[in-house]
């Protein structure tokens, strides 16, 4: 379970907080989308939960450890798909799979099955040894997964993890998750992709100016807004059609 209390952050030298005063609970096995427009603070916040961007106040557990605390134990209970991707573009797709599997403590015969599982399913069996530069969007996502996940994470947090991808691609990410939920891993995923986000969350948060506006499961967010028939149209009548450009 994760437990977020009145987590806030404000850059240095920022005019306002991009987190403020966020209270949340995840519950174990759920798949949460963090939706919001650009610059809502859905970055920040799973930055600030995966240990990459300090919090200015307030707290969160993980499986009740604490960040401040256990941060070693918490390395290994998470996985971070970040948005940029993590890759070494002239090593190979398994040369960049073995150095972040080791990275997560991996190593000889589990570390090189659990390569070859994930590059399986995830249709990349006969790239594994082609250079990472010459792979088309779709597959960098693909192998910008798998190094989050080999160490089998209890808690994965994504950031846009279909972003730019084409629709083949996204299914074989999606299912994939899916698949890595049912066996016991919790999500925070953000997106913008609110069609996708309708189908594959448990349940959304929508995030604007740092907090958050309405939280549910999609079906229960559709049904409360009215003349809304989708997730998007909800968004919409949340955060308004204003452009929220931000340099
Ligand atoms: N390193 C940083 N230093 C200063 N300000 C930052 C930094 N990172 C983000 N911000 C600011 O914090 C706010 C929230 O940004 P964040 O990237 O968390 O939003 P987001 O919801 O993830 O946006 P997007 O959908 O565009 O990815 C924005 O105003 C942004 O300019």
């Amino acid at each position: 379970m994760i437990e977020i209390n009145q987590l806030s952050k404000k850059y240095k030298g920022a005019e306002d907080f991009s987190v403020l005063d966020l209270t949340l609970t995840v519950n174990d096995g759920e798949i949460f989308g963090l939706l919001g427009p650009n610059g809502a603070g859905k970055t920040t916040l799973i930055s600030m939960l995966s240990s990459l961007v300090k919090p200015t106040s307030g707290s969160f557990t993980i499986n009740e450890l604490n960040y401040k605390e256990n941060k070693l134990e918490l390395k290994k209970l998470i996985g971070i798909v970040p948005q940029e991707y993590a890759l070494y573009p002239s090593l190979t797709a398994y040369e960049n799979l073995s150095y972040f599997g080791s990275m997560y403590g991996l190593k000889g015969a589990t570390l090189k099955k659990e390569i070859k599982d994930h590059l399986e399913t995830l249709g990349l069996s006969k790239f594994a040894n082609k250079r990472v530069e010459t792979f088309s969007g779709g597959m960098k996502r693909r192998v910008n997964l798998i190094a989050s996940i080999l160490h089998n994470p209890k808690v994965l947090f994504l950031d846009e993890p279909t972003v730019g991808v084409d629709v083949q691609s996204k299914n074989v990410i999606i299912d994939h998750l899916k698949q890595l939920n049912k066996n016991g891993t919790t999500m925070i995923y953000t997106s913008h992709h609110l069609n996708e986000a309708e189908d594959f969350c448990t349940r959304v948060a929508i995030i604007d100016q740092g907090s958050i506006v309405v939280k549910g499961k999609p079906t229960d967010l559709i049904s409360q807004q009215q003349d809304a028939r989708n997730l998007e149209e909800v968004f919409l009548a949340i955060t308004g059609k204003a452009l929220r450009d931000y340099a």
